[in-house]
């Protein structure tokens, strides 16, 4: 079985594809990490019984280091680790741990319009202002730089109809919904 930890910060719609939309017979969301502890990806993750692991610079009783989430990851035997709307900064130790193997999705299409500061709504307010025709969604490998990491795939969509970022945000999403889970089947059989 191919062990995915997701890690999250928000509503959770990607969890939910990747869970929906990948190959059980291939893939298990062995965990869940999140750095909030009200947010639609941990109420999905606790409604369908996924180990969820709250994650803090500064941790406490509730909330692990990443020196002591590297460990359980080993003890669980993560494959993959996904960043599906995590929204904080993931140190340079713990990627040294999982080198290449880590990925994250981005509402946008990198190298544009990403970088600190650049999530959410922030990401389609810029694409709106910029008045490009396209937007879409990336998936690359997480490296030391916020979304500098090497591209592994990318869809592009027709925004020119949109007259609102928010229109533009749900057309990307639909595109992330099914760029994520493929990308993840893919990575579960050893296709990159
Ligand atoms: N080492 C890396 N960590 C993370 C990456 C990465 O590529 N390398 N990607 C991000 C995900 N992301 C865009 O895809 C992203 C998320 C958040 C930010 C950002 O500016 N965050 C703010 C804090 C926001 C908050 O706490 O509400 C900040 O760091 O000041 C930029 C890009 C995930 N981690
Ligand atoms: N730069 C990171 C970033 O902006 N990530 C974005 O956060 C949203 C999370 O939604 P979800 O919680 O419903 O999956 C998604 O659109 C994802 O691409």
């Amino acid at each position: 079985m191919y062990n995915v930890a997701v890690f999250v910060s928000g509503k959770g719609s990607n969890l939910r594809s990747l869970f929906d939309n990948t190959d059980k017979n291939f893939v298990r969301i062995a965990a869940v990490v999140s750095n909030k502890k009200n947010c639609g990806a941990v109420d999905f993750a606790n409604q369908n019984s996924i180990p969820v692991f709250f994650i803090a610079e500064k941790p406490d009783d509730e909330f692990i280091d990443y020196k002591t989430l590297t460990q359980k990851f080993y003890d669980l035997k993560i494959d993959l680790i996904v960043l599906a709307g995590f929204l904080k900064k993931i140190p340079d130790d713990f990627i040294d741990a999982f080198n290449k193997r880590i990925i994250n999705i981005h509402p946008a299409l990198l190298p544009k319009f990403g970088g600190k500061g650049m999530y959410g709504m922030n990401v389609h307010k810029a694409v709106f202002e910029s008045k490009g025709k396209f937007s879409g969604a990336t998936v690359h490998f997480v490296d030391k730089i916020f979304d500098h990491g090497e591209i592994i795939a990318q869809v592009k969509v027709d925004i020119s109809d949109c007259r609102s970022p928010e229109e533009i945000a749900l057309k990307v999403l639909e595109i992330e919904h099914n760029l994520l889970p493929s990308v993840v089947n893919n990575f579960s059989k050893k296709l990159y």
